[in-house]
Parts: C-alpha cells; sequence; structure tokens
C-alpha cells in the first residue's frame, strides 16, 4: 500500500485535532474518557451557539450602520447583566464569571458594530 500524506491546510488541522481528541485519553480510563466526550460535545454546542449569536449581532451591526445607530447600547448592555448574573446564580454559575464571559463577548459586538459604521 502506498504511503498516505499527513493532512494539510485548515481542513487537515482540524482532521488531525479530531483524531488527536479521540487518542488523548488512555483506553484504559473510560470514565475519564466518559467525561471528555460529554465536555468535547458542550465545547462544540458552545462554538455553535456562539457562530449563531455573532451572525445575528453582525445583521444588528448592518443594520446599525445602515441607520445611523450608535453601536452600543450601555442601558441593553446593563440590563442584559443584571439579568444574566440572576440566571447564572440560580445555576450555580459564578455570577462575576457570568459577567466577565458576557462582557467579554459584548465588547467584541461592538467592535464589529464600530468597524461596520466605519466602512458604511
Ligand atoms: C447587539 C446590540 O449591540 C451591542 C451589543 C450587544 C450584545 O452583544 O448583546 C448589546 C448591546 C449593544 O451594546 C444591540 O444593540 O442589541
Amino acid at each position: 500500500m502506498g504511503r498516505v500524506n499527513a493532512p494539510t491546510g485548515r481542513a487537515g488541522k482540524a482532521v488531525l485535532a479530531d483524531l488527536a481528541m479521540t487518542q488523548d485519553t488512555p483506553a484504559a480510563d473510560p470514565v475519564l474518557a466518559g467525561f471528555r466526550a460529554s465536555i468535547d460535545n458542550i465545547d462544540a454546542a458552545l462554538i455553535h451557539m456562539l457562530a449563531e449569536r455573532f451572525r445575528i449581532t453582525q445583521a444588528v451591526g448592518a443594520y446599525k450602520a445602515q441607520n445611523d445607530l450608535p453601536a452600543s447600547d450601555p442601558d441593553r448592555e446593563e440590563r442584559q447583566i443584571l439579568r444574566l448574573r440572576k440566571l447564572a446564580e440560580e445555576a450555580q454559575l459564578d455570577p462575576d464569571f457570568g459577567e466577565t464571559f458576557i462582557r467579554f463577548i459584548i465588547d467584541e459586538v461592538i467592535r464589529h458594530h464600530e468597524r461596520a459604521k466605519n466602512e458604511a
């Protein structure tokens, strides 16, 4: 049989990363492997949810640029953060962590909106 070349490029790297994921837990430890399979599913869901959030905020950014609306809305953000802190508490997640996480995402969205306005 001929030699198989290692996959290259961005897609190839993803294939290799997936392969590494399946090999990074010793078969002798099925408990840890089970935990990690769940973590990997959750991480994949987080990426998909973030992608959807940025897809819709991109549309918001285009709408704001077309209608000369401000890139950020601090009052809305304050309400979002208060709501999410409460939800975090109810879910036994550290609300400070929840706030830091959503703040990081919102700040990135605002950066995108400012760029969309500058390019309009
Ligand atoms: C998405 C918006 O733009 C900004 C980004 C927000 C977000 O990512 O949730 C919230 C408020 C705005 O500062 C919006 O105005 O709704």
